[in-house]
């Protein structure tokens, strides 16, 4: 079984990162870089990162009218990433062009509601309804619009394979039993993820902030 765990490499340093990504190589499936990298390496930092020989999730959450995100799709082209996160939020003309322009190779998923938010944090922000409900329709959005899948917390996934079955799907918010929350509301253990269909299983700070990172990385591998 391919291991399905993506590191979320939220660090700012280029060292610090590689030095991280090169000790649990070995226990993760892939890296995951994000805004906080992109924004700091940009496409050298991408490219030092791919050198490391794990596939590379490039999370960037885009947002924008269709034309922009398409544009932005393309100038990433050369990185070859095997993953980009677009905002479902942007609606279905925004996903197709980001579909289109993407590289073969290349799968785009749309992010649903973050797994920082609950259901009164989408009831300040206008969203009626709860996430649950919410995370099933921009799902069916995003794969009318023809995308790969979807990322979603562990509590909407199990629903929304019901409805798509050969959709792929991220899944963050991931915390072992005896890990901190931080900032994120809608959280399940990388086991229960698994068992509810995700296909990605996306984890940063259990790993990169514990202790021993290696150690941490193989107990979550043992429980998967
Ligand atoms: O798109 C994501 O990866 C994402 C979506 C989401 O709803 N929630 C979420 O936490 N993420 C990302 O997943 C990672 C979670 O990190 P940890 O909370 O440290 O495990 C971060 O890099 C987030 O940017």
């Amino acid at each position: 079984m391919t291991n399905p765990v993506y590191l979320a490499v939220d660090v700012p340093q280029l060292d610090a990162a590689q030095a991280l990504a090169n000790r649990v190589k070995a226990h993760v499936g892939g890296l995951k870089l994000g805004l906080e990298f992109f924004c700091a390496h940009g496409h050298h930092g991408v490219r030092e990162m791919a050198q490391i020989g794990l596939p590379i999730f490039l999370d960037l959450k885009l947002h924008d009218i269709p034309n922009t995100v398409a544009s932005a799709m393309q100038a990433i082209h050369t990185l070859e990433p095997a993953i980009v996160t677009v905002h479902a939020a942007g609606g279905r003309a925004m996903m197709e062009d980001a579909k289109a322009a993407a590289g073969e190779r290349c799968k785009v998923v749309a992010v649903t509601v973050l797994t920082s938010l609950d259901d009164s944090d989408l009831d300040a922000i206008g969203v009626g309804g709860s996430s649950h409900d919410q995370a099933l329709r921009l799902a069916d959005l995003a794969h009318s619009a023809g995308l790969d899948g979807i990322v979603c917390s562990g509590h909407e996934v199990g629903a929304v394979h019901r409805q798509w079955k050969d959709g792929y799907f991220v899944v963050p918010g991931l915390r072992p039993a005896d890990s901190a929350t931080a900032d994120q509301k809608r959280i399940v253990t990388p086991r229960q993820a698994r068992d509810n269909g995700a296909g990605v299983l996306v984890i940063g700070r259990p790993i990169s902030r514990a202790d021993d990172p290696v150690a941490a990385a193989r107990a979550i591998e043992a429980t998967l």
